[in-house]
């Protein structure tokens, strides 16, 4: 694991770049004092080589100028270069926690997900990283060095750059403060933009046969309008205080000049350190300009910084035990209550029974009834409100869930499958995957010949979510998906939605020789034909279970045999 629940992952893996951010930190250090190139040039060039008239000084003096200004140079090259650096490895670090999490977000945090985009908050947090942001806060602790240099020149000139330096943060704070509810609703307007997007593309066949572009689209405009807004007021706000903060520096400058020629009149200073000390002064606030113009990035960083740790906390791994042996024995359900993720209203509630190897479970149900939702919870997608499911007496979050996956098969009521290979999508793109194996549950499956039927075979790929392939066809590469690797759990939900006559008898098949090889199959039905393979019955009706046993038993209580034709030819929700 990257860190331990309380650790928030940004400040972890920044943490990790310590080291570095400790070396940018004492080359910031070098630069500020080579800032002072420019002023100290000028202060000898006033009081040294005009008040001598010396060519030979001014020669001299011009070439240690040069010098540090090449080496001041040079060094915030290499600052900004590490920066950058650090913004890239903080990227690399954490862009495998913002896959997971953007992943298990919507099954894990429900509709508190909704907005939320680890991968574009990372985005974020790595824009502002890599940009000059950060060296100017690396600059801020140096001002007291520059304000102390102007006490030495002179204590009124000092306490006029403090004075200044006092106004100046305070303005910096109230951009702060304005502006953190602004960013925040940004961020929200944009995320809403995407979502739109994202939808769109997803249901195009949708929107193209039903002519629903033009509503789509101006829903679209409305959100764009809405974060155009938001943008323009962000950016307005942030301009306004960019460009007071400049006003007064400049005004602070010409005041720090009127003050030392007064202090010249009184022959307090030399005109040498007037000048010195205006530059100087500059110089010292130069950072919080820098910070101001950078301030919308920032705040959007923190704050998607703030986003991206509570989406990965929440979505870390459970405490797993290492070792725990795949179950052979039992699947035992008890008192199980279960919701959507988020939600605390039970959507199934009271279910309890138990299966050993070789059993065979037909969940049946009217629409609605909450045969998904069981088998969500059985699967551990979602969360068990009261109850367990339990293997060999282990709830499923006792296993890593790398390693729980081998011995669990789901195909779920939407197969979703990926862009890649048939090969790929059957063996789950495993690192390594086992040909034989792909062979076995496709042959399982009854697709060996319709897949090898395929342009090129095992390694035609089948585009985002398998578009490529026909809706039975997708079913199908679904089911060798859940029986690939031979688990003991496999759960099918309405594996027979899209299968013809073939198809359903490889399907009776594959759950038969599953349940010979001593594995347990749980399938969700809607027609009773489904069940032939099956030992067992659970009926879930309005959330609760109404009835479990052996299947006929069951069968026999809630569907009555057609006596025309000897089967039960009723649909489940007619129930
Ligand atoms: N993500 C969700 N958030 C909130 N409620 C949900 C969610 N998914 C399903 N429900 C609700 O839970 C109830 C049961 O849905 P479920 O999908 O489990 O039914 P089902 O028996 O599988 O139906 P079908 O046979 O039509 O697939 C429904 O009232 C549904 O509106």
């Amino acid at each position: 694991m990257l860190q331990s629940k309380s650790q928030k992952p940004v400040h972890h893996a920044l943490r990790a770049c310590s080291g570095a951010m400790l070396a940018i930190f004492l080359v910031s250090a070098v630069v500020n004092v080579l800032m002072l190139t420019g002023p100290l040039f000028m202060l000898q060039i006033y009081d040294r080589v005009l008040a001598s008239s010396s060519v030979p000084t001014l020669v001299v003096l011009a070439g240690i100028a040069i010098g540090l200004y090449l080496m001041g140079g040079m060094l915030d090259i290499l600052r900004l270069r590490a920066l950058n650096r650090i913004a890239m490895r903080v990227y690399a670090r954490l862009s495998g926690p913002a896959f997971r999490a953007n992943m298990r977000m919507p099954v894990l945090m429900g509709r508190r997900a909704a907005g939320m985009a680890p991968h574009r908050d990372l985005e974020a947090i790595r824009r502002f990283l890599g940009s000059p942001g950060p060296a100017a806060i690396f600059d801020m602790p140096f001002m007291p060095f520059y304000f102390l240099l102007i006490f030495l020149f002179h204590a009124w000139l000092g306490t006029l750059a403090v004075v200044g330096g006092v106004v100046i943060a305070c303005l910096v704070i109230t951009n702060e403060y304005l502006s953190r509810g602004p960013s925040r609703e940004l961020s929200g307007t944009s995320g809403a933009q995407s979502r739109l997007m994202g939808a769109a593309r997803r249901n195009a066949e949708v929107l193209t046969s039903m002519g629903m572009f033009d509503s789509l689209s101006r829903r679209y405009s409305g959100a764009v309008e809405e974060h155009y807004l938001r943008q323009q007021a962000m950016t307005d706000h942030s301009n306004f205080f960019s460009s007071v903060i400049k006003m007064l520096r400049l005004m602070l400058q010409s005041a720090m000049l009127g003050l030392g020629a007064f202090l010249v009149i009184q022959q307090e200073i030399t005109a040498g350190v007037m000048i010195a000390a205006s530059i100087i002064m500059a110089r010292a606030l130069a950072p919080i300009e820098q910070a101001v113009s950078h301030w919308p990035s920032f705040v959007a960083a923190r704050q998607a910084a703030g986003r991206f740790d509570e989406a990965v906390q929440a979505c870390g791994d459970p405490a797993a035990t290492e070792g725990l042996p795949a179950p052979t024995e039992t699947l035992r359900v008890e008192g199980l209550a279960t919701a959507a993720p988020g939600e605390q209203a039970p959507l199934l509630q009271g279910v309890g029974f138990e299966l050993r190897a070789g059993d065979g479970l037909g969940v049946v149900g009217p629409s609605g009834a909450g045969k998904t939702s069981f088998a969500r919870a059985l699967m551990g997608i979602w969360p068990a409100l009261h109850g367990s499911v339990r293997l060999d007496g282990a709830t499923l979050d006792q296993w890593p869930e790398a390693e729980r996956g081998r011995f669990v098969g789901y195909l779920p009521q939407d197969v979703e499958l990926f862009d890649g290979t048939v090969a790929e999508n059957i063996c789950r793109f495993a690192a390594e995957p086992d040909i034989m194996a792909i062979l076995k549950a496709a042959k399982l499956a009854g697709i060996h010949q319709m897949v090898t039927a395929l342009p090129e075979g095992y390694e035609t790929v089948i585009g985002e979510n398998g578009a490529r392939l026909s809706a039975g066809q997708r079913q199908r590469i679904g089911l060798a998906r859940a029986l690939f690797g031979d688990p003991f759990l496999v759960m099918l939900d309405e594996p027979n939605s899209n299968l013809d006559m073939v198809g359903e008898r490889a399907l009776t098949t594959a759950i038969g020789e599953v349940r010979a090889r001593g594995g347990i199959v749980v399938v969700i039905a809607h027609r009773p034909s489904a069940l032939t393979a099956l030992n067992k019955v659970l009926m879930i009706q309005d959330g609760q279970q109404v009835q479990f046993g052996d299947r006929d038993e069951v069968l026999d209580k809630v569907v009555p045999v057609t006596k025309a034709s000897g089967s039960r030819e009723m649909q489940f929700d007619a129930v």
